[in-house]
């Protein structure tokens, strides 16, 4: 192996999210077939054995890019020259509970998380934050990394989107790689808008290829919004291997851009475009090239898509407020 291997961190290694997305950086699919990969699992020290155990199994997969595997329950140790940190460990909600009731019992992870990611990362470093609330949880990492700067950090909303394309696909039979520009503006939570009104399907706008509103308001919308909870009333735990696989797609695109003509979603720090307040952390359509996000400018919000995205805008406002209020983050 002559380039120097890719420092990628996981939090919550021992998790079932961070089981599912190991093996996958390891093989090479989180930074292609040409990059060597080291991996990092960070755990609480209760779950340190378990994470060994996990790094134990990847080494018996003898996966040919992989530098080797590192378990620790040090933040410093886990996040010297990361690359690319994905911020999964933290409680997942159970039935009945909303994304937003895990900030207390979560939010505190991410401000030590977000100083160690300042005072160790490599220059070049990406974060994604994936444990809930996940647009907050990003805010108050990027609150505590005062160094690193701010369009690293960003947090999950491409399982969202890649739930809305699946949806899409479902009523309209087409093809997935013919379904376009679809976004998911706001927080990932219930008031999140899956947007259709600038999807396309094979060139034709989306809407009038479904030709039908009430779908589209009454039903399209909220399974995509609430889809998290029904993947735990139907499993009785959380998504995990399809939160996995929108880690992977959110840092593979990152990494390798947007296809001309296309964007995606992802929640980034907010630079106060349609008029989300500067600094928050918001899904928006965004596209990738040269190894950075940017938010999609210019596109023109219905009366209806206006309202919903202020409505989840200002669940995130909350958000901070409640983090400010418990101290998480400065005011
Ligand atoms: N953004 C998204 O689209 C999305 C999708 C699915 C799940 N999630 C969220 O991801 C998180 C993880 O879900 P899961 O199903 O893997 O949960 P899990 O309970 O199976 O695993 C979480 C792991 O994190 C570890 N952990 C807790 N605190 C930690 C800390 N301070 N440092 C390192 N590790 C720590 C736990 O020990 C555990 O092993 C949850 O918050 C869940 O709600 C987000
Ligand atoms: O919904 C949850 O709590 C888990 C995750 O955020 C999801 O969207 O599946």
């Amino acid at each position: 192996m002559s380039v120097t291997p890719a420092v990628v961190t996981v939090t919550g290694g021992a998790g079932q999210i961070g089981y599912a997305l190991a093996f996958r950086i390891a093989s090479g699919q989180l930074l292609g077939p040409d990059r060597p990969v080291r991996l990092r699992l960070l755990e609480i020290p209760a779950a340190v054995p378990a994470a060994a155990g996990v790094a134990m199994e990847i080494d018996d997969c003898a996966f040919p890019l992989l530098d080797g595997v590192d378990v620790t329950s040090d933040a410093t140790a886990a996040f010297d020259g990361v690359d690319v940190a994905l911020l999964v460990g933290a409680r997942p909600r159970t039935k009945g509970m909303e994304r937003g009731d895990l900030l207390s019992a979560n939010g505190g992870i991410f401000g030590p998380q977000g100083a160690a990611i300042n005072a160790g990362a490599s220059s070049d470093v990406r974060v994604l934050v994936v444990g809930n609330p996940a647009n907050t949880n990003a805010y108050i990492a990027a609150a505590h990394a005062p160094d690193v700067p701010k369009d690293r950090f960003t947090a999950m909303t491409r399982l969202d989107h890649n739930r809305a394309v699946a949806q899409l696909r479902q009523r309209t039979g087409a093809a997935v790689d013919d379904i376009a520009r679809l976004a998911i503006w706001g927080n990932h939570s219930a008031t999140q808008y899956p947007d259709l009104t600038h999807a396309t399907i094979g060139g034709r706008p989306a809407l009038d290829v479904v030709d039908d509103e009430a779908w589209v308001r009454g039903t399209f919308i909220p399974t995509v919004a609430k889809r998290g909870a029904a993947i735990i009333e139907a499993r009785g735990a959380s998504s995990a291997a399809s939160a996995a696989n929108a880690a992977i797609d959110h840092v593979r695109t990152w990494v390798d851009g947007t296809p001309a003509g296309d964007w995606t979603s992802a929640a980034v720090v907010s630079d106060g475009s349609y008029g989300v307040p500067e600094g928050l952390v918001s899904s928006f359509p965004v596209t990738a090239s040269g190894g950075a996000y940017t938010i999609v400018p210019g596109l023109e919000l219905d009366a209806f898509s206006r309202e919903r995205v202020d409505a989840s805008v200002a669940e995130l406002v909350e958000e901070r407020e409640a983090v400010r209020a418990l101290g998480l983050v400065g005011s």
